[in-house]
């Protein structure tokens, strides 16, 4: 007994004096940096801080009682199984709704815990000056010159290259798998076209960055209250005329499909596509065209640095796979640490430009952060969209994602990598296991081998170009635990999750002044199949190593681990849609009740999930800066999702799984034909081509409307006699089918009634409608 005690005593005594000891540690290294950077001893302030969000509590209470409502869905489908031949198809709709339940659970992650993040850069700036901020690579993507036109990509360059940091420590990457010398062209005139910009940018504190979406918005307030002063002004008018004159010339050789051959004979650069035969079949191209030990192209007019600035189109070879943006990613990630190696990384799409000339620095305020900088390995920010129209026809302005849903994924880890607009550490970033006190960086401005300063700009874009060939990844972990991985669709959302389950967190920053404007997909079509890449690429996450489900069990929390699985089961909702759309209309044509009618208790719980989801879902699209016209078209394009895109993914995902298929990457374009634009700008549905998506949807519309007109036909019949009656005995299937009428009427104007081009082909109403009809003739037959 008196041993045991004196153990315990010992042994609690040294805990605790360890504990005293790790306590004065933190302290005193806190003390001491604090005191490094000039916060005197004043305690410790913070670069950031989270703030949990309002209303949790009516939030959750609400939530509790809609999965009661739920469970007594579910016990009406058990104790009600019927014993006719209704059997199976009860059995169906039960299955139907233990999943909806099931997955409702699983988004109840998505709300449950909401953080909003704010920083603090007078702070930052206060404690770091410019010499002890860590150098920024940034990274553009570029794939196709025709589908994303070398204008816009270099307007989204132009806007990173202005960031609001010194140009000094600002490295930017165009990385483009199009290899297109028209692109190569267009960036070396925004090279010269940046010596004029930054310095405008500066001086006039200008906003966003993008010099295209400045002058438009420029000139679409000019008649409000834009009161410059002279000189503002006239050099508004200046650095206009400049870039009207590059855009010209960008405009023209983009037409002509070639470069003027005064600037081929001006710029060596352009003798390194002697040897290239096809975009897919070439040497690395890989051209420094702004860097600082160039005496002769390395500064701007008012003779300050400007930002490092590379062009990239890594080598290419038929029988080398080039795992699509992954690919270029760790090519870029390899080629940037031997010219700038910037501590952070900065990836974005090329059609997204930087909307906000302190996003760098909001970024560092995070990572930074003497006490939780450490765990951070990314920080996104949210996916916006210039282009999104008021009541945004496809859904692509992705609001409950951006303003809800990440929010809540943040209060439980941190949200997913999305691609674009997310900042990086390179260390995690290149495989960096998270080991809790030795990732600490305390010299953020030193780059450790910068040895090679008598090395010339020549001999390093040679040594570059080796990191960037198609045999460099052979035998290496590149696209297995270094850098982006591979095999994916959506190569961001598993390195995402990757990173996290090796331990590392993520946030996510939701700016007032948006961080990113990107282009969101303008027709249905090109909606559908962003949407099958992205669905299909996430089941294939719950299926792969990184399983959210099962790998990710105890390395993230339960929560997050709930969050992925979310968007990982997108594909699986197809099922049970595709069925709640086709039974209950077929068995409300026949007169078959297949819910509680209305007088019956069991009507309360089907009657309070409908309500108060559509009303809460409404209230929730409102909150987050939608229309009414908007979360209805949400809801149309949520229906249109997962009765073609999803099932189409989850298809695919199986054939591949048994080695059918292969997926690939589809871009997404980023112009549109004048015509369609007009729609689109009209909010006139894009249908426009006949795609076995568009059989689906248009034969479950038809087939709705059939069932209908042939409800109203038979009441019509009845006359007086049993209206009531059958209304309230059907009630539910009445209004299920009335909605998926009502919902697709775009469906049945692009069908029968529009001539324009953006419309269904003819041929596929006479399709879609002889296969809805064949459909309830067999139902009948069997009935
Ligand atoms: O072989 C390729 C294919 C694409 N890209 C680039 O990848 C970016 C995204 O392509 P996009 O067609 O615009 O796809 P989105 O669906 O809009 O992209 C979202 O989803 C992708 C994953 O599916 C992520 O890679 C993106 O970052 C994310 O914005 C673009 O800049 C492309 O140029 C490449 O660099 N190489
Ligand atoms: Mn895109």
């Amino acid at each position: 007994m008196w041993t045991v005690v004196t153990i315990n005593n010992i042994i609690g005594y040294q805990i605790e004096n360890t504990n005293k000891l790790k306590n004065y540690q933190v302290e005193h290294i806190k003390a001491e940096k604090m005191a490094a950077a000039g916060g005197g001893g004043m305690g410790y302030s913070p670069l950031f801080e989270t703030k949990k969000g309002r209303g949790r509590i009516m939030y959750r209470s609400f939530a509790i009682s809609l999965f009661v409502a739920i469970f007594f869905i579910w016990v009406y489908r058990v104790s009600h199984i019927p014993s006719n031949n209704k059997k199976w198809v009860w059995l169906g709709l039960f299955g139907a709704e233990l999943w909806f339940g099931f997955y409702w659970v699983l988004t109840q992650a998505l709300r449950w815990n909401l953080v909003f993040r704010k920083t603090f850069k007078n702070r930052l700036s206060q404690r770091y000056d410019d010499d002890k901020l860590p150098g920024v690579d940034i990274f553009v993507c570029t794939a196709d010159p025709v589908i994303e036109p070398p204008m816009m990509v270099i307007n989204t360059v132009l806007s990173v290259m202005a960031y609001d940091y010194p140009t000094h420590k600002l490295s930017v990457y165009l990385s483009d798998d199009g290899a297109s010398p028209i692109t190569f062209y267009a960036l070396l005139e925004a090279s010269n076209f940046a010596k004029h910009w930054l310095p405008f940018c500066n001086k006039f504190k200008v906003e966003p960055r993008s010099p295209a979406a400045y002058f438009n918005n420029i000139f679409s307030l000019a008649h409000q209250n834009n009161e410059y002063d002279h000189t503002h002004t006239l050099e508004l008018e200046a650095i206009k005329k400049l870039y009207d004159e590059m855009e010209r010339r960008i405009e023209e050789s983009t037409k002509m499909g070639e470069v003027p051959k005064e600037a081929r004979l001006k710029h060596k650069g352009f003798s390194q596509w002697d040897s290239y035969s096809s975009k897919h079949d070439h040497d690395t191209i890989l051209q420094i065209i702004l860097h600082k030990k160039d005496p002769n192209n390395s500064k701007d007019v008012d003779g300050v640095v400007l930002p490092t600035l590379v062009y990239l189109a890594r080598e290419k070879r038929p029988q080398y796979p080039h795992n699509f943006k992954a690919g270029a990613m760790n090519s870029l990630i390899r080629v940037s640490s031997s010219i700038s190696k910037g501590k952070i990384i900065l990836n974005v799409d090329c059609d997204m430009y930087s909307n906000n000339s302190e996003s760098v620095r909001d970024a560092l305020c995070f990572f930074m952060d003497e006490e939780e900088g450490h765990e951070i390995a990314f920080v996104q920010f949210p996916q916006n969209f210039e282009n999104v129209t008021k009541n945004d026809l496809y859904g692509s302005g992705l609001l409950t994602i951006t303003q809800v849903e990440f929010h809540g994924a943040d209060g439980f880890g941190g949200p997913l990598y999305v691609g674009t607009g997310c900042f990086h550490k390179r260390e995690t970033l290149c495989g960096m296991k998270f080991n809790n006190g030795q990732n600490r960086i305390n010299d953020w401005a030193n780059n450790e081998n910068d040895q090679n300063e008598e090395e010339n700009l020549k001999e390093l874009e040679e040594r570059s170009k080796i990191l960037a060939s198609c045999t460099y990844e052979e035998n290496t972990l590149w696209g297995k635990e270094m850098g982006l991985r591979y095999g994916c669709p959506v190569e961001d959302v598993i390195t995402g999750l990757a990173i996290q389950c090796e331990g590392w967190k993520s946030v996510y920053y939701n700016p007032k002044r948006k961080a990113f404007l990107g282009v969101a997909p303008t027709t249905l079509p090109q909606t559908l199949v962003q949407h099958k890449r992205w669905s299909e690429g996430d089941f294939q996450i719950l299926l792969s190593k990184y399983s959210p489900a099962w790998f990710a069990h105890a390395r993230i929390t339960l929560g997050l681990q709930m969050v992925y699985s979310t968007y990982c089961l997108w594909a699986s909702n197809c099922w049970p849609t595709i069925y709640y759309s086709i039974i209950p209309s077929l068995y409300l044509f026949k007169g078959t009740s297949l819910f509680p009618k209305m007088s019956s208790p069991w009507f309360i719980p089907f009657a309070y999930v409908i309500l108060g989801e559509s009303i809460y879902s409404l209230l929730e699209f409102l909150f987050s800066g939608g229309t009414i016209q908007g979360w209805w078209n949400e809801l149309r394009i949520w229906l249109y999702k997962r009765t073609s895109s999803y099932l189409f993914a989850f298809i695919d995902t199986i054939l591949k799984l048994f080695g059918f298929s292969d997926s690939a990457f589809v871009i997404t374009a980023k112009v549109a034909e004048e015509d369609v634009s007009k729609r689109y700008e009209k909010e006139i549905m894009e249908f426009g081509t006949s795609s076995p998506m568009f059989t689906i949807l248009s034969t479950l519309a038809l087939l709705n409307l059939f069932c209908f007109l042939g409800l109203l036909l038979k009441h019509a019949m009845l006359m007086e006699d049993g209206i009531v009656e059958a209304f309230e005995e059907m009630f539910v299937q009445t209004l299920l089918c009335g909605f998926l009428v009502i919902i697709n009427l775009p469906i049945y104007e692009g069908l029968f009634l529009r001539r324009d081009n953006g419309r269904l082909p003819s041929s596929l109403a006479i399709k879609s409608t002889a296969l809805a009809l064949s459909l309830i003739i067999f139902f009948k037959s069997l009935a």
